[in-house]
């Protein structure tokens, strides 16, 4: 050990302790202390109050340390001759003002303390209670007294201290154990061995060594053969319990102390090993050394902690600004900052920008441009809209007459609904682009604001309650933007390029359709023998009104003729028209279905209507003209096994099987499976809005572009609408649906007839 002193090194490590005690941040120094540990009645206290040389700590049974004493003995200088000596006191940290000269006041304060933070009923605290001893009987030393040992384990091996703990990552341990003990079994040694597993800077302290049974000693120990440590053992007789309660003078104490290792046998040539005096000395020399180690890291860190606190310091403002004088100024510059940090934030000029994640303006621009486009994305275009809804508003909006394209009407009533989906997502992109802007807000805060809590508080609930005023105006901006595209529906737009080519386009699927079933039906065997045999097949009763392509005509310009009445039950119900139409129509009609089902109890009859299934009812309403359906729904016709149909050509018979097959459907209206069949002008028709609404979406949105993201709604919906087609100027917005609480229905077909009955009487010219 080096015997080189340097005086200074322990006041300027005091120092820094007391400061960082103030500010709660011993751990980030890591200072030198050496702590004294020990189990319960070791003679930890009595070891520190020897060193002191006066009675100051609590004494009693059971735990009495039970807060950690960090104990500065500070040298006072010798008198001059003739002068009396400086007279001893003690102060602590936590009464700053007041010297302590009674020790018996110390030690009350101590108990006081320690009630008060750990409270009365033997609990335990970390926060260490600061003393400075200043006398002229003690070296310039520093050390912790630690509540015995089992309580102290914690304290002294825990990684994880609060930053009012007091002890370093690597103390210097002082560890007491009694010497009527074996020393295998040292608690304390165990313990210093964990945070000093090299024992560099262990001091071993043996106590109690005049009450080792006659006979024994601790010479080995105290020589160091047995156990290892490179400071050694110091051996110490502090005084008994029954000194304490006689109150031995300390003077007198440590003089039997001294002369108990010059008179025994077994130490007497180590006692100026031996002793207090020694062990103050010692812990001074290791205190020392452990700085002196420490130093060079103290001082980097000190530097690189000042330069923070430096830089800390600057960023809470210039100095200029201080004093009542300035406070409107001073507020005026932070408001500005403010203002101008938030407008950084979301043009992306902030010097703080992040490199981990998206913030501010990039956010913004992510919302609306991924976000709000992949949830535009998703919506399916025809969302709600059946075949079933497409064809009955085409019909319905054609009132009973054939329409010649594809009534308008109808694709306004459709794609209004389409459109109202929109708005679920847009307002969402309103939500999200606030809740970005409260975030950007709250995180405008400078460092020079933060100074001022109540300013920099009301000054984000300001700037909240502005967004959130907003967020209502803007909410329904929105809307009404959407209510407007809504309300008008322009399919004269430059961009809405969709109907003709759709059109062409389905036209084109539809005749290719039409060619390849021909085909099939042509190659059918069964038509082919017939064909060959020239025999004669049993033509549908439409076939005699002149082929069922007049029929479809009629069938579709005349909506009444749709859902005919059920048999069985597979067919629709039917409607009021449906009703009507069944009383005009002659009552040989329901007679011919009475017949009909007559028929199947056993009646004669060729076929049932199970069998010819869509024939049967193409025989009523599809495959004959008005004129002759009182005819063809005579009893006679339905119930005549003998009816023959006319012999039909060839050309007759494939159109006849085409027709029906895309036909007969239509005249159902209904199949068994509650599936509509659609005619192939429907079918067409119905695709139709689909279509254009499919291709505007294509258009729309191009596909991943340069920024990979899709084309915002304005652009879908001022496709969807623009100006009247062909200068028809005609308000067809002013159809007005119900209100249904914000959610758009899906339009049954009933409504949709509705609306179009009530469109067309207002519109007497469409
Ligand atoms: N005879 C004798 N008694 C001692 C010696 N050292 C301590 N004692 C006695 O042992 C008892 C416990 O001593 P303390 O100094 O209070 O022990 P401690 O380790 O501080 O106890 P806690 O703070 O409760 O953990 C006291 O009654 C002391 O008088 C010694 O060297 N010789």
């Amino acid at each position: 050990m080096s015997t080189q002193t340097f005086p200074d090194l322990i006041p300027l490590v005091n120092k820094l302790q007391d400061v960082f005690s103030t500010i709660s941040s011993n751990d980030l120094l890591d200072l030198p202390q050496i702590v004294v540990v020990g189990s319960q009645s070791s003679g930890k206290s009595s070891v520190l109050e020897n060193i002191v040389q006066r009675d100051f700590l609590p004494r009693g049974s059971g735990i009495v340390t039970r807060r950690p004493l960090v104990l500065q003995l500070v040298t006072l200088p010798e008198p001059a001759e003739g002068k009396p000596a400086p007279e001893e006191y003690g102060e602590f940290l936590h009464v700053p003002s007041k010297h302590f000269y009674d020790f018996s006041e110390i030690r009350k304060e101590i108990e006081a303390e320690t009630q008060r933070v750990a409270g009365g009923n033997k609990g335990i605290s970390r926060m260490p209670i600061h003393l400075k001893v200043y006398s002229t009987k003690v070296l310039n030393l520093t050390l912790v007294d630690l509540p015995g040992l089992t309580k102290a384990t914690n304290l002294l091996t825990s990684r994880s201290r609060p930053a009012t703990s007091l002890l370093t990552t690597s103390p210097s341990p002082t560890a007491v154990t009694p010497a009527n003990i074996d020393l295998v079994n040292s608690d304390s040694l165990k313990l210093s061995r964990q945070v000093d597993p090299e024992g560099r800077r262990t001091i071993g302290v043996l106590t109690k060594l005049d009450l080792m049974d006659a006979g024994t000693n601790a010479l080995d120990i105290l020589s160091g053969r047995a156990y290892p440590l490179k400071l050694g053992f110091v051996g110490t007789v502090n005084r008994s319990q029954q000194d304490i309660l006689t109150s031995k003078p300390m003077t007198d104490a440590l003089k039997s102390e001294a002369d108990f290792f010059k008179q025994h046998p077994a130490y007497r040539n180590i006692a100026h090993r031996c002793g207090t005096a020694f062990l103050s000395k010692q812990l001074n020399n290791i205190l020392m050394n452990h700085i002196r180690d420490r130093l060079p890291d103290m001082k980097a860190k000190l530097n690189s902690m000042i330069g923070q606190t430096q830089q800390e310091l600057a960023s809470y403002g210039d100095p200029a600004f201080t004093g009542k004088a300035h406070r409107g100024s001073l507020i005026l510059k932070l408001l500005t900052k403010f203002a101008n940090d938030f407008v950084a934030s979301i043009d992306g000029t902030s010097l703080e920008i992040s490199t981990k994640e998206l913030c501010g303006g990039a956010r913004i621009y992510f919302i609306f441009n991924n976000v709000f486009g992949t949830a535009l994305e998703s919506i399916p275009p025809c969302a709600n809209l059946t075949v079933h809804d497409i064809r009955v508003a085409i019909r319905n909006s054609t009132g009973p007459r054939p329409s010649l394209f594809v009534p308008e009407i109808a694709f306004d009533l459709l794609v209004k609904p389409q459109i109202k989906l929109l708005e679920p997502p847009s307002l969402r992109c309103v939500e999200l682009a606030y809740e970005e802007l409260m975030k950007i807000c709250h995180s405008c805060g400078s460092k020079e604001l933060q100074r001022f809590p109540r300013l920099h508080a009301k000054l984000l609930e300001v700037v909240s309650d502005l967004l959130r005023e907003r967020l209502g105006p803007t909410s329904q901006y929105v809307e009404s933007l959407l209510s407007i595209q809504r309300a008008y529906i322009n399919t004269n737009h430059p961009d809405f390029l969709g109907a003709a080519g759709a059109m062409s386009a389905l036209e084109q699927t539809q005749k290719k359709k039409k060619l390849q079933e021909k085909k099939r039906i042509m190659a059918s065997t069964a038509i082919t023998t017939d064909i060959k045999q020239g025999s004669t097949l049993g033509t549908p009763p439409n076939s005699v009104t002149g082929g069922p392509g007049r029929d479809r005509d009629r069938d579709r310009d005349d909506p009444d003729n749709s859902p005919a009445p059920s048999i069985n039950g597979a067919m629709g119900v039917p409607g009021a028209r449906d009703r009507e139409r069944d009383r005009d129509f002659s009552s040989g009609i329901d007679r011919g279905f009475s017949t009909a089902a007559n028929s199947m109890n056993g009646l004669h009859v060729t076929e049932s209507p199970s069998q010819r299934g869509d024939s049967f009812l193409n025989y009523f309403f599809g495959g004959a003209s008005k004129s002759d359906r009182s005819a063809l729904g005579s009893q006679e016709v339905m119930t005549s096994a003998k009816y023959v149909p006319p012999p039909m050509s060839m050309n007759n018979i494939i159109e006849a099987e085409l027709e029906r097959k895309f036909e007969t459907a239509s005249i159902s209206d209904n199949n068994s499976n509650g599936e509509m069949q659609l005619t192939e002008r429907e079918e067409l028709e119905t695709q139709l809005p689909d279509h254009i609404v499919l291709q505007h979406c294509a258009q729309d949105d191009p596909g991943p572009g340069p920024q990979g993201h899709h084309a915002p709604t304005g652009q879908l919906l001022s496709r969807i609408g623009a100006e009247p087609a062909g200068g028809l100027a005609v308000q067809r917005g002013t159809v007005r649906r119900p209100a249904t609480g914000g959610r758009e229905p899906r339009l049954r077909p009933r409504q949709v007839q509705g609306h179009a009955r009530r469109l067309s009487s207002r519109l007497p010219d469409y």
